[in-house]
This record gives C-alpha cells, sequence and structure tokens, in this order.
C-alpha cells in the first residue's frame, strides 16, 4: 500500500466544528472528487467521515480523530487509534510528539499496541527531535504535520521543507510532506526534496480559507 503513495499526491478533506461542510456525505463527496482528480489516498478525520469517505473511494484511506484543538489532540489515545481502524481506516495519523499522552501511555507503547493489531501507524511530527522518537517507535510512516503547531519549530508560510529534508536524510522509511503545502510548486518542490508523498488539505479542500486568500487580496484586509 505504501507503494502506491510513491510520488504521489495525498488529499486531506477535514471541515472543523460549526462549519458547513462538517458532514460526512459532504467530506465523502469532496473526497471521491478528489481521487477523480488523482489523489492517491484520503486523509479524513472523525469516525463518521472516515467511514463515509471509505465507502466512496477505493483509493486508501488514512484517517484520524481530533479531540480538543491544543496539546496532544490528533488521534491522541489508544482507544482513538484502534476506532479509527475500526471506521475503515487503512493507515491511522497519530500525534508523534513527546508530550504526555492523555492516556498515560508513551507513543511507542501506543505503536506496539496498534502494530499488534495489524494498524499501519502515520506518524504526525513537528519536530526532528519527535520523528527520532517516533522512528525508534517503530513508525510505518513520518510527516511534517505538526511542524509549526507546537512550538519547536516556527510556522512557515509554506511547508518546513528544512525538517523534511532532515527527516528524508536521517530516517530510511517513507517521509510525508504535510502542512501549509499551498500551491502545486510548493507539492514539486516538497517531492523533490525527497517527501515520500505530499498531503495537501486546505489549499483543495477547504474553500473558506481559499475564499479568504481572496478577499484579502481584494479588499486588503488582514
Ligand atoms: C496541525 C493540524 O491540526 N493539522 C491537521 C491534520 O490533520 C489538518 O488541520 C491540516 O489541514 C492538514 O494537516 C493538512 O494541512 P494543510 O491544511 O495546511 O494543507
Amino acid at each position: 500500500m505504501l507503494d502506491s503513495l510513491k510520488g504521489r499526491l495525498v488529499v486531506s478533506v477535514q471541515a472543523y466544528p460549526g462549519e458547513p461542510m462538517r458532514d460526512p456525505r459532504t467530506m465523502a463527496l469532496i473526497a471521491a472528487a478528489a481521487e477523480q482528480g488523482g489523489a492517491a489516498a484520503i486523509r479524513c478525520q472523525g469516525l463518521a467521515d472516515i467511514s463515509a469517505i471509505k465507502g466512496k473511494v477505493d483509493v486508501p484511506v488514512i484517517g484520524l480523530w481530533k479531540e480538543g484543538h491544543e496539546g496532544v489532540y490528533i488521534t491522541p489515545t489508544l482507544r482513538h487509534a484502534r476506532a479509527c481502524s475500526l471506521a475503515g481506516a487503512d493507515i491511522v495519523a497519530l500525534d508523534a510528539t513527546r508530550r504526555p499522552r492523555p492516556d498515560g501511555l508513551t507513543y511507542a507503547e501506543t505503536v506496539a499496541a496498534l502494530h499488534s493489531e495489524g494498524v499501519v501507524v502515520m506518524a504526525d511530527c513537528g519536530s526532528i527531535g519527535d520523528a527520532r522518537m517516533a522512528a525508534e517507535a517503530g513508525s510505518d510512516i513520518l510527516s511534517t504535520t505538526l511542524s509549526g503547531y507546537t512550538g519547536e519549530r516556527e510556522k512557515s508560510d509554506g511547508p518546513d521543507l528544512e525538517l523534511l529534508e532532515q527527516m528524508v536524510a536521517e530516517f530510511d522509511r517513507p517521509v510525508l510532506c504535510e502542512g501549509r503545502v499551498h500551491t502545486p510548486e510548493q507539492a514539486r518542490a516538497a517531492l523533490d526534496a525527497g517527501a515520500w508523498s505530499v498531503v495537501v488539505g486546505t489549499a483543495i479542500t477547504h474553500p473558506t480559507t481559499i475564499t479568504s486568500w481572496f478577499t484579502r487580496a481584494i479588499e486588503g484586509k488582514e
């Protein structure tokens, strides 16, 4: 399955609490449209979205479950990860930072339990320190997802190619570039920098943000 992602685009399909598109059927239709456009996999959030999208696309589904929006919130516990897998995720993405987890398990203990159940794990890292810990724990995929969101790395305008390059040089396993990839050129640059795949969310699937890019440019508002 990981080979099918090599050199390809993964599209993240997510709507946030209170937003008009936060509806599993809507998310599934957007996922299907992304698949038609050539997405090699879909990344999505929440059990209802995972199962709706799994029923609608043929490409692999990377599932996560966000609880809250501060600290460890991307698939924060083993229970969340197991639920994503049961909902149909082919790969489960989880917070792979060195911060304490709400269920008291370490990241390595969480991955070991998931591996014993046959779950493929994507590690959402925020720094090279996180990536080392996540690699040591045996994560199947490493990703730059949380760079700029944990206080360890500055939030760059575009993707964190510096971290990506460091991870690619250090680890002999798929490293995905995720976070603030806003243009096709940035996506290409990420692959050229050695990314196994590039994950794009907002710039493809979040019309509220995309609209605000235009209104800001036109109306000059911040
Ligand atoms: C930090 C965090 O919570 N990232 C989340 C992870 O699933 C999503 O909100 C992002 O949209 C996703 O990572 C894709 O990134 P971008 O939308 O920048 O292309």
